[in-house]
């Protein structure tokens, strides 16, 4: 269930493949404290969301609408070209963030390389949902690092007004 305390949240979805250690996976945390729903079967996910795929072709930005929420698909950095390819059949948005850099303390520092807790951190505060953002990076001890060591960059992406102009601002930070 999602946390019901604020109904301008944006639902936020993860598919999860299994490929975690349970005990470090930042999207099952996400779902143990309410802040997202967790499916491990593709079949069940929302259809005409938004999907944060790093290898789409265009860029999150505000023109965006996550009203009918933003997924994430939750598996090893290693299979993320042979997974990304079965969610095709869903006709989901997707999406890439722009350049950031990791917080977290399994590749922090590392450009476009975010967990999920990160990404959906991300996307939320590209789209204007900062509060949301912050309250998904609350539950992480390295969470306030990512979004200081990406505040200026946020801020800049979060005022684009369409996917061009996410690019163009990324050229200034790569
Ligand atoms: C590959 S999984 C790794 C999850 C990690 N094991 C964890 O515990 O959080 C991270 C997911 O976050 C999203 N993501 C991360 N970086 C991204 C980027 N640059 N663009 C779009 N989505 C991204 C994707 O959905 C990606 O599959």
């Amino acid at each position: 269930m999602m946390n019901p305390t604020n109904s301008r949240d944006v639902p936020l979805y993860i598919y999860h493949a299994g490929q975690c250690d349970p005990k470090k996976c930042t999207g099952r945390k996400m779902a143990r404290f309410e802040l997202a729903r967790l499916y491990d079967k593709i079949s069940r996910l929302p259809r005409s969301a938004i999907l944060l795929d790093p290898m789409a072709e265009k860029a999150l930005s505000p023109a965006d609408d996550p009203k009918k929420g933003i997924i994430v698909l939750d598996c090893s950095w290693e299979e993320v070209e042979r997974v990304f390819p079965e969610l095709e059949k869903l006709n989901l948005e997707h999406r890439a963030l722009p350049y950031m850099l990791a917080g977290n303390p399994v590749n922090f520092g590392r450009p476009f390389k975010l967990n999920s807790a990160e990404a959906f951190a991300a996307a939320l505060y590209i789209l204007g949902y900062k509060e949301q953002a912050e309250k998904v990076m609350s539950k992480f001890n390295w969470g306030h690092s990512f979004l200081e060591l990406n505040r200026e960059p946020l801020d800049e992406y979060a005022t684009a007004k369409n996917s061009s102009e996410i690019v163009e601002i990324q050229s200034h930070y790569i």
